[in-house]
């Protein structure tokens, strides 16, 4: 008996213990030769071996900065992971990133694909097809195509300051400037895109917890760029009926479903004609399902990322009495300070203002709104940068801070927030610096689609909020609570404000 169980035990265990040792050896070996191909990169230990160096720093809420550490301690080109480097060359981001670039986007972007089984433009990594979607939409996000895009952007700025105004600074009341700034980005790419704004400066509230659930939903995006199969799981039964759908009353799955209603009213024998962003791609052939995928692209990459610029350029403005006088001596000398309360400067002239495009260029430079590693995968021949061999197939992440904190490029006070510099550096260190700050919206191939959009409510807004308002923090020893995830999420700006003009 006691021979048979022996047998018994033997003859079942080998084979599942062959299987194991064989898995086991080939983890081994694979995770070895990937090591081996970019060991001549240097990088914090064991980040070359697993994914979890990876994973534990995107979940610390402060990955722009342990990238920077990175960057800082190993050099402009590092390794963060078994098959991944990370760069702060803005050299070799531009050649990644041209029109004619061989690289491609990373499985990293699967996790944007925000409808499971439907690519939009920010996850679709086809080069054809994303040229193809860029081409039906460039007119619309160009502002050709849109009725009045820049009064859209005022009537928005003025909600905005009417909310400030009349329910805070009036009444002697302090506010959190982080919300009410993205309630203004929302409402008003919302009032682009399909000319109804959403309402959150009316209503002068988080709507559908849209902006809580967004945020908390980008922690497991995160996952998912890290682990890209996730993406897949996530899409494949039981694990999608987690996910937000468009009968949802609240959350993403709200903007999901008013973004379907919105598509679906501009197709068929009844249709709605509007010369609105919606009205253009619609126009140039997108079909209902991609106008519903590309209306929800633009309210989750035109909010956070504007919202942030606009906090925290004003955080530092605000902080910064030398610059906030500068500003003003030059809104003054403008006679821009005293105009009609309802009066809203216009781009062209805000562009002729040397001070405030300063200031902006700064604002995007010290705090970057968009700081994902955005992988792009070198060309299957490889590559050479500085000497520096890039085998083919390797992943290769953008690292913002690393980027706007080299003092080559910026100088050595680049950790600080000194408008000046945009203005007084001698033309050739400035071509670059303007060169450099290009990335802030990407370049090339897969540059920002909404990049005007977002300097022109930036703009607006500064001038808009500052000329008539004295800003200052409620508490100047905490003055915001900011977590980064690929965007920033930023809360807790206390601010109180006092009448000008
Ligand atoms: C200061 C504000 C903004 C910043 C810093 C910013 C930055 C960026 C960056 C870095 C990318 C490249 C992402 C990647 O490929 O990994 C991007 C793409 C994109 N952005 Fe923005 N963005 C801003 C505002 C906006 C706004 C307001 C809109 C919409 C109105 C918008 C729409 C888009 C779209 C559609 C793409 C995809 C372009 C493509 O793949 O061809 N962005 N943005």
């Amino acid at each position: 008996m006691e021979k048979l169980s022996r047998a018994m035990f033997s003859s079942h265990i080998t084979p599942v213990a062959a299987v194991f040792l064989l898995g086991l050896v080939y983890i081994l070996a694979t995770t070895l030769h990937q090591y081996r191909r970019l060991r001549h990169i240097p990088g914090p230990p064991y980040a070359g071996l697993s994914k979890w160096w990876l994973a534990r720093n995107e979940l610390s809420g402060e990955m722009n900065l342990r990238l920077l550490g990175v960057s800082e301690k190993y050099g402009s080109i590092a390794r963060i992971g078994p098959n991944l480097l990370l760069t702060s060359d803005p050299d070799l981001l531009k050649r990644m990133l041209a029109v004619r670039t061989k690289y491609k986007r990373g499985d990293w972007y699967d996790a944007a694909q925000f409808d499971p089984g439907h690519q939009n433009i920010i996850s679709e990594r086809d080069d054809a097809a994303h040229n193809k979607l860029r081409g039906k939409m460039a007119a619309g996000y160009s502002g050709k195509d849109v009725e009045g895009l820049e009064l859209r952007v005022d009537r928005n700025v003025r909600g905005l300051i009417k909310l400030l105004d009349e329910k805070y600074v009036a009444k002697g009341k302090r506010f959190e400037f982080a919300r009410k700034v993205q309630y203004f980005t929302l409402d008003a790419i919302s009032d682009i895109s399909f000319d109804e704004p959403f309402g959150f400066l009316t209503a002068d509230s988080d709507l559908w917890q849209y902006i809580y659930t967004a945020e908390s939903a980008l922690t497991a995006v995160l996952f998912c760029t890290i682990w890209p199969w996730l993406t897949k799981i996530a899409a494949s039964f039981p694990f999608n009926r987690l996910l937000p759908s468009d009968d949802d009353p609240f959350g993403f799955g709200k903007i999901k479903g008013i973004a379907r209603k919105q598509a679906s009213e501009r197709y068929g024998p009844n249709k709605k004609v509007n010369n609105d962003m919606l009205g253009s791609f619609v126009n140039h052939g997108l079909t209902p399902k991609e106008a519903e995928s590309e209306i929800i692209v633009q309210t989750l990459a035109g909010s956070d990322t504007t919202a942030t610029a606009i906090r925290a350029t004003m955080l530092h403005v605000v902080t910064n009495p030398r610059v906030l006088a500068a500003f003003h001596a030059e809104l003054d000398a403008r006679g821009i300070t005293g105009r009609a309360p309802d009066a809203i400067i216009s781009e062209a002239e805000a562009r002729t203002l040397p001070y405030l495009q300063a200031i902006i260029k700064e604002g995007l430079r010290i705090w970057p709104p968009v700081t994902g590693l955005s992988n792009k995968v070198v060309p299957p021949e490889g590559d050479t940068f500085n000497g520096i061999h890039l085998p083919g197939g390797t992943n290769i992440g953008y690292c913002a801070w690393g980027v706007f904190r080299r003092r080559d490029i910026w100088g050595d006070d680049a950790a600080e927030f000194r408008p000046e510099r945009w203005l007084e550096t001698e033309p050739e260190k400035l071509k670059k610096m303007e060169a450099t700050l290009e990335l802030i919206f990407s370049y090339g191939r897969w540059q920002c689609l909404g990049r005007n959009i977002a300097l022109m409510e930036t703009n607006k807004v500064i001038v808009e909020l500052l000329r008539r308002f004295d800003l200052i923090l409620v508490d100047p020893t905490k003055p915001w609570v900011t977590k980064n995830i690929s965007i920033h999420a930023q809360s807790g700006l206390w601010m109180r404000g006092y009448k000008r003009v």
